[in-house]
């Protein structure tokens, strides 16, 4: 059968597409795909889909590799890391990051999604019960194997979590074995008082459980959003323009959107094309703010030292930017061997290295016993301004002190809905330790375009990272639970383990920070928030319905408009938002 009929259409050049099309999406990433599938279903609707980089395929292996599908992007040198630049890779390409990313499947907690409807407007619908719906269409989840579940002590909710929806192709599965040494940590987490063994992770709790991957179980190949939204369909009310990059949402008098002008990779003419209905911006949490920047829409100082004519005043473009950090690594030798665990589910190919794998998630009072509430008090207490970028606007201000006093309440509490702080991923590697990871940071970044040259192709990325002395303080008491948990007094004191890194030595406070400022990465690929669903008198950029403020016609939906970080990986509940959305548009 030739491709072209098991396909919608793939346009090659700008004279191919239609005068116009009801909805435009920029951007074929994990969001952008997922809509445009939805959108697509109805035959009444055309779309076209405008994306950057090309058509490939992660599992060709005469293909460029996933290398050569990352944006090369570069931070600023970071004031709290003692001027490093951080080096980032996004998705590029069809697919966009769900194409390279890690596969980890994971959602937040209850709590992490009731966030969003109080930073939201009223009678917000974004709750953990007004997403179950959205969150369970998203994603079709396939149990483990039972010998493995069981060999592992892998449980799962399918009612309470995933649902009984089946009318997607995106997959999350245990696709193999898993490496028998995170029995040990396992087992030593089980003898720790207070640490909670939630049924299912993805169930709103928080504490330890497996993780499923974004594997089709059959073919064992990566499911993403191009397997899952775009291979196979057959819709001649669906094209997708590739090696383009869209430069400007055409907003008319009324700021109402009315299409998209583009340039084509090794062009320098520019192009446009019409929307009927809507444009819907789908590129991603470091070109979304750069294109509603480049449109227009952003800080009114920033875009007249651009010199690009303001069409709506939103301070909170590019601001609000947060991602996962993962901290400093601590490492320990056990003196004594502990004996190496068995498997009884070695049918399985195994699944050594990055895989789906075992999580503590904790809450701030189970990692840090003796010093979660006075964290809480000293962020409670803060005036956001002290910490924020110089010249942040009032309103974004307010939005980040609504977000310090709710993280400050969620610091304090065990319940199980209540946010995890601590993420310990156990699958990886085997030497014991970690390298801790803060799920909600309270240091808040920017993407900017560079004033003296807005056409750059990327935008300038500052992560701000430990401008918040909070982040410090947090990575501090992480690194004071591994060693209780391996020390003389944990679980696992028979081993005799001896500390390697930071070094037993180091423990002042001020040492701590020397070590964490130094080795920290303020970054683990899931970068949120700048584009944000948030009142737009707290700096939020789109309302409930991912409308954005002050234009007509002109949605946001991707991992920008996410308010805060969530307690997990972030593509499931980007696929949320594109199923939500969809729903929104129609
Ligand atoms: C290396 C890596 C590892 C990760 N690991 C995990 C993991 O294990 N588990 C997990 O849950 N999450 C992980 N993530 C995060 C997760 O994949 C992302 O949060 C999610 O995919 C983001 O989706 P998005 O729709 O916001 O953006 P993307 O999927 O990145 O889509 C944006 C799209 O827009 C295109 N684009 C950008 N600018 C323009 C423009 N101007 N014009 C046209 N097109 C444009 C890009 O090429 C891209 O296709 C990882 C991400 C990366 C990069």
């Amino acid at each position: 059968i030739p491709e072209s009929v098991l396909r919608a259409r793939h346009v090659q050049t700008p004279e191919k597409l239609r005068q116009s099309y009801d909805y435009i999406i920029v951007g074929a990433g994990t969001a952008g795909l997922t809509i445009a599938d939805r959108l697509t279903e109805s035959p009444k609707y055309t779309v076209l889909v405008i994306e950057h980089g090309e058509f490939w395929s992660p599992s060709d292996p005469t293909g460029d590799g996933q290398r050569a599908h990352l944006y090369n992007l570069t931070s600023v040198p970071q004031i709290g890391l003692d001027n490093r630049t951080i080096p980032l890779g996004m998705g590029f390409g069809v697919g966009g990051s769900s194409a390279v990313n890690g596969m980890a499947v994971m959602r937040g907690t209850v709590q992490d999604y009731n966030i969003w409807a109080v930073l939201g407007n009223k009678g917000s619908a974004w709750t953990w019960e007004g997403l179950l719906p959205y969150f369970r269409k998203a994603i079709r989840f396939v149990p483990p194997d039972p010998v493995l579940a069981a060999d592992f002590n892998i449980t799962y909710d399918t009612q309470a979590a995933w649902g009984q929806y089946n009318d997607t192709h995106v997959y999350a599965s245990f696709p193999g074995g898993l490496n028998p040494v995170i029995k040990t940590i396992y087992n030593g987490l089980r003898k720790t008082p207070g640490i909670p063994f939630p049924v299912d992770g993805h169930a709103g709790s928080h504490g330890v459980f497996y993780y499923p991957l974004s594997v089709n179980p059959k073919t064992r190949q990566r499911s993403y959003s191009r397997t899952g939204h775009w291979d196979s369909l057959n819709r001649s009310n669906y094209d997708i323009l590739t090696s383009a990059r869209a430069t400007k949402v055409l907003l008319n008098k009324i700021n109402a959107a009315t299409g998209v002008e583009f340039i084509l990779t090794g062009a320098v003419e520019r192009h446009t094309v019409k929307a009927n209905k809507e444009v819907v911006v789908s590129t991603g949490t470091i070109h979304t703010p750069q294109l509603l920047q480049l449109s227009g829409i952003g800080p009114h100082e920033l875009l007249k030292q651009a010199k690009i004519p303001l069409k709506v005043n939103l301070p909170g473009v590019g601001a609000n930017f947060q991602d996962h950090p993962i901290g400093a690594s601590i490492r320990f030798n056990f003196t004594k061997t502990p004996p190496r665990p068995t498997s009884n589910s070695t049918h399985l190919p195994p699944s050594e290295g990055q895989g789906q794998g075992l999580v503590a998630d904790l809450s701030l009072p189970i990692a840090a016993p003796l010093t979660f509430s006075a964290i809480a008090s000293s962020l409670a207490g803060q005036n956001p301004a002290s910490f924020a970028a110089p010249g942040t606007d009032r309103s974004v201000l307010r939005g980040y002190k609504a977000q310090n006093d709710l993280l400050a309440h969620q610091m304090l509490s065990s319940t199980p809905g209540s946010l995890s702080f601590l993420h310990w991923v156990i699958g990886y590697g085997t030497a014991p330790g970690a390298n801790p990871i803060n799920f909600h940071i309270t240091s808040r970044g920017t993407i900017t375009i560079d004033p003296a040259n807005p056409d750059a192709p990327d935008p300038i990325v500052d992560y701000r990272a430990l401008t918040n002395p909070v982040d410090t303080g947090l990575m501090i008491a992480y690194i004071e639970f591994y060693r209780r948990f391996f020390g003389p007094e944990g679980a696992l004191a028979q081993y005799r383990a001896v500390e390697t890194a930071p070094g037993a030595h180091v423990t002042s406070r001020k040492d701590l920070a020397r070590y964490i400022r130094a080795n920290y990465i303020p970054q683990a690929w899931h970068p949120v928030g700048t584009a944000a669903k948030m009142r737009r008198e707290w700096g939020g950029v789109v309302d409930d319905e991912l409308r954005v403020y002050g234009t007509k016609r002109l949605r946001v939906a991707d991992a920008s408009i996410i308010p805060i970080l969530p307690g997990g990986t972030t593509q499931l509940t980007v696929y949320m938002i594109g199923e939500k959305v969809s729903l929104l548009s129609l």
